[in-house]
């Protein structure tokens, strides 16, 4: 019997960032471990059209939860969507509703966040930090909470090289940020931004950091613990591998990859790729969720739930085995054949970008233009190089997190708990887990259906003998050029034909003597 799931039996368990990559299948893992928990509170604003109970059925009725709905039958009654927006002061959750969760939650799983890294700092403040401190607020008011998880990233302080399992102090008090961003304008933000992130590379990162300060600095007595996953890639076993459903991290890359778009990446390919699955995270969470309630260590605890220093595999192999599974499981309708390249010298990633992104880019729009269609590929391309580059300072570089809390989780388990909550980086077969990443992202991300697998085959062969036709084309228009314009080329053009003649004649004499 797992402790662990037992332990979930019966709860009542608050969620934030359910709807998102991570929050979905820690609910997923929850109800199908723990069918007998008591509800899932999730915090919700409706978005894209969709209302609150929209959205939660869609999630329901999606393939991630098919497992969950033979378990646990009576799901929709245990899921109890909130209308919150954590950009609000209270969220603007309603009297009611914040009674219901004040007197009812015992565990908070504190997911939401925004992961994009060209946010605003006044938005990934308010939504990083702000809802953080206000969450821990609500939190301090719960009489029955157990535990407090929250949800940062590795990367908090990747303007370090070797990462403990510590909060470091940022320069400037969270407070401090908090109070200034509410008379600043935006120009003003805008400006000091790059001065207070310092030598961090985005919003993100260094909102995420601010957010852990804030939960050691809001503690007070609840039992917290902070978990700090590395790069979150597709589900690895559970419920079933390969499931991905946001272009976040590697997998819009990977699309772009296998599309025959993105041809050339600036990276380091001895540079650690530190990939987590999205199920090892969400089993650490949920043992740690248990550890930290039923243990109540006495200081805030910091899990690392990363694989380079375990399982280390590098962006080359990584790259190499992306390509490699291109081979088996084509995505349909490619642009081009998929042949990228990762290169670390910065002349040669610009004479890339020009000769296999914008010039086939170009050269397309063109071809849209002449078949009277709006041009579209240019403005794709520079989508795509601007989402590259903000990706480009996570390929280049390696980081060392020390796993002493993780590793400790992992030997306090029983021999169930390990097999129900694998967190074991260890068992991971990357060559395995690569190629089912290839064929979830194509599967669940593009929802292209694997019985056009030998038309995306034929389309890449049509693409190869264009890649010939065109080269052939355009080495022969090259050296057209060449000879109207230079003698030597054109002797160098009359001793090839008259080679060619010589040989010819020579083999054609041969035949007939031999015959
Ligand atoms: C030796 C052989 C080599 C062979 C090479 C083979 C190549 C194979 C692929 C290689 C893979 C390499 C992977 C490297 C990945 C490194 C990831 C590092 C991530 C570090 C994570 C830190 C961990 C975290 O804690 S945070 C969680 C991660 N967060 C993110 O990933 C967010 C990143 N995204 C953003 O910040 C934004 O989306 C942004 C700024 C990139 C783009 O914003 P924009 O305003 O332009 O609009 P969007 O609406 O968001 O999207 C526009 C456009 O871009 C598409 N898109 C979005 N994200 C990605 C993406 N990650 N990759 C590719 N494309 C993306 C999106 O679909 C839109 O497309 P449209 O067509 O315009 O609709
Ligand atoms: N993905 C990754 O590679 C990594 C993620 N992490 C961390 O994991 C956590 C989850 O990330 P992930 O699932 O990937 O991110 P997603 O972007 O997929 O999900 C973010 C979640 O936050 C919710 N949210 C955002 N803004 C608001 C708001 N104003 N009010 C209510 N809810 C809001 C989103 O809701 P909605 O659906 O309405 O937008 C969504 O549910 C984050 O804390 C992130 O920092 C850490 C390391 C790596």
């Amino acid at each position: 019997m797992s402790m662990i799931a037992a332990f979930y039996g019966g709860k009542s368990i608050l969620i934030t960032g359910a709807t998102g990559f991570l929050g979905k299948v820690l609910m997923e893992k929850l109800f199908r471990t723990s069918p007998d928990l008591k509800v899932i509170y999730i915090l919700v604003r409706p978005k894209a059209g969709q209302t609150l109970q929209q959205r939660v059925f869609q999630i329901l009725n999606s393939k991630l939860f098919e497992k969950v709905k033979e378990v646990c039958p009576n799901v929709h009654e245990k899921i109890r969507a909130i209308y919150a927006d954590l950009n609000q002061s209270d969220f603007a959750i309603s009297k009611e509703d914040m009674q219901e969760l004040l007197s009812c939650t015992n565990i908070i799983f504190h997911c939401a966040a925004t992961v994009r890294f060209d946010d605003s700092l006044r938005h990934a403040v308010q939504l990083n930090v702000t809802a953080t401190q206000q969450l821990l607020l609500m939190a301090s008011q719960m009489p029955k909470l157990e535990a407090f998880i929250h949800i940062s990233t590795a990367f908090s302080n990747c303007n370090l090289k070797h990462i403990d399992e510590v909060i470091y102090p940022c320069p400037v008090e969270p407070k401090k940020i908090i109070d200034s961003l509410e008379w600043l304008d935006d120009s003003i933000i805008d400006e000091i931004t790059p001065k207070l992130i310092g030598d961090r590379p985005n919003t993100y990162t260094y909102t995420k950091a601010l957010g852990e300060m804030v939960v050691q600095q809001e503690s007070g007595n609840l039992n917290i613990a902070i978990i700090r996953p590395s790069i979150v890639g597709a589900t690895w076993q559970e419920p079933f591998p390969g499931w991905v459903d946001n272009l976040n991290g590697p997998s819009g890359l990977i699309i772009a990859a296998g599309k025959g778009f993105l041809r050339s990446i600036k990276a380091t390919p001895m540079a650690v790729a530190d990939l987590i699955p999205v199920d090892t995270v969400v089993n650490l969470t949920l043992a740690v969720g248990w550890y930290t309630a039923v243990h109540r260590p006495k200081s805030t605890l910091i899990y690392h739930c990363t694989s380079g220093n375990l399982n280390p595999c590098n962006w080359g192999k990584m790259g190499f085995t992306i390509l490699a599974s291109f081979e088996k499981i084509p995505y349909e309708r490619a642009f081009r054949r998929p042949n990228a390249d990762f290169t670390s010298n910065k002349f040669m990633i610009q004479y890339w970008n020009a000769v296999s992104h914008h010039a086939p880019a170009i050269i397309y729009d063109f071809y849209l233009r002449l078949t009277g269609r709006k041009p579209r590929m240019t403005k794709l391309m520079n989508r795509l190089l601007r989402t590259v580059s903000m990706l480009e300072y996570f390929v280049n570089r390696s980081w060392e997190w020390s796993t002493d809390n993780t590793e400790m989780l992992m030997s306090e388990l029983s021999p169930e708990d390990q097999r129900v909550f694998n967190f074991d980086v260890r068992q991971l077969n990357w060559l395995e887990y690569i190629e089912n990443y290839v064929l979830g992202v194509k599967k669940y991300l593009l929802k292209e259906d694997m019985a056009g697998i030998p038309e995306a085959r034929q389309h890449l062969k049509r693409l190869r003998n264009i890649h010939y036709l065109f080269n052939t084309a355009l080495f022969l228009i090259v050296w057209r050029l060449l000879i109207a314009r230079s003698q030597m080329a054109r002797n160098v053009w009359f001793f090839i034909v008259s080679f060619c003649y010589k040989f010819l004649s020579y083999f054609r004499a041969s035949s007939t003597l031999k015959a």
